[in-house]
């Protein structure tokens, strides 16, 4: 006897147009459909909306019952041990910890971002849909945002006021080009001089 799964069965019976008779001798799943047609059917439409039931992540259905637990960022910190690592990451809190061995990324940077909001760090690695999927296992309550620091605004560096005047520049670059000239000047002088004298 053949088997389907689920899906595989949903797929085969939405396929079959009920409003027609049942052919005995073609096709025998749209034969034994037809016969138990209202029930049958019904329970097809069941079958349909059973998977897109089963999607519901576990963080949605805490969510959907209001039950997920609050924490704040400090409760959140203590859990910074290879053996004990939450992650902060989009108002959502993480328990890694079964993960970090098997963390493509390595466990070193999971550990790194304890203690703080690590959606930043995750967005920059550019994380895969099936990465965020399974995100959900691990997903363990919200995070009191009040207790998370807001993030300084950047200042840019102050930038050295530009001299208009540029005067005192130049006649800086004189006295470097001058006071050369006059010590070698200078001595050349000295040199006639003590020449001439000896003379
Ligand atoms: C629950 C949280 C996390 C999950 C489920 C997760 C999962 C994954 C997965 C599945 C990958 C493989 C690549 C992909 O599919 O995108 C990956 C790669 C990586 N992850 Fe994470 N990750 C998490 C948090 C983090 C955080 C917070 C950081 C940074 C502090 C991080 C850093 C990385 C790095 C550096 C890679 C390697 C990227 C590469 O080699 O291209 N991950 N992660």
């Amino acid at each position: 006897m053949a088997h389907f799964t689920i899906h595989q069965l949903y797929t085969r019976l939405s396929s079959i147009d009920l409003t027609k008779p049942p052919a005995l001798k073609s096709d025998p799943t749209r034969t034994l459909c037809c016969l138990c047609r209202p029930r049958f059917f019904a329970s097809a439409r069941k079958l349909k909306a059973f998977p897109s039931a089963l999607s519901h992540t576990r963080s949605q259905i805490i969510q959907m019952g209001s039950q997920a637990k609050v924490y704040t960022l400090a409760e959140v910190s203590e859990h910074n041990q290879p053996k004990d690592c939450w992650l902060v990451i989009e108002g959502k809190v993480y328990d890694v910890t079964k993960f970090l061995e098997d963390h493509p990324g390595g466990d070193e940077v999971l550990l790194s971002a304890t203690g703080k909001d690590a959606t930043d760090d995750f967005e920059d690695v550019g994380h895969s849909s099936s990465a965020r999927a399974m995100m959900d296992e691990f997903f363990v309550g919200e995070i009191d945002t009040s207790t998370i620091p807001s993030r300084k605004a950047y200042t840019p560096p102050k930038q050295p006021h530009y001299n208009q005047d540029k005067t005192p520049e130049f006649i800086i670059k004189l006295l470097q080009f001058l006071v050369p000239l006059l010590i070698l000047g200078l001595a050349v002088g000295i040199r006639f001089y003590t020449k001439s004298t000896e003379a």
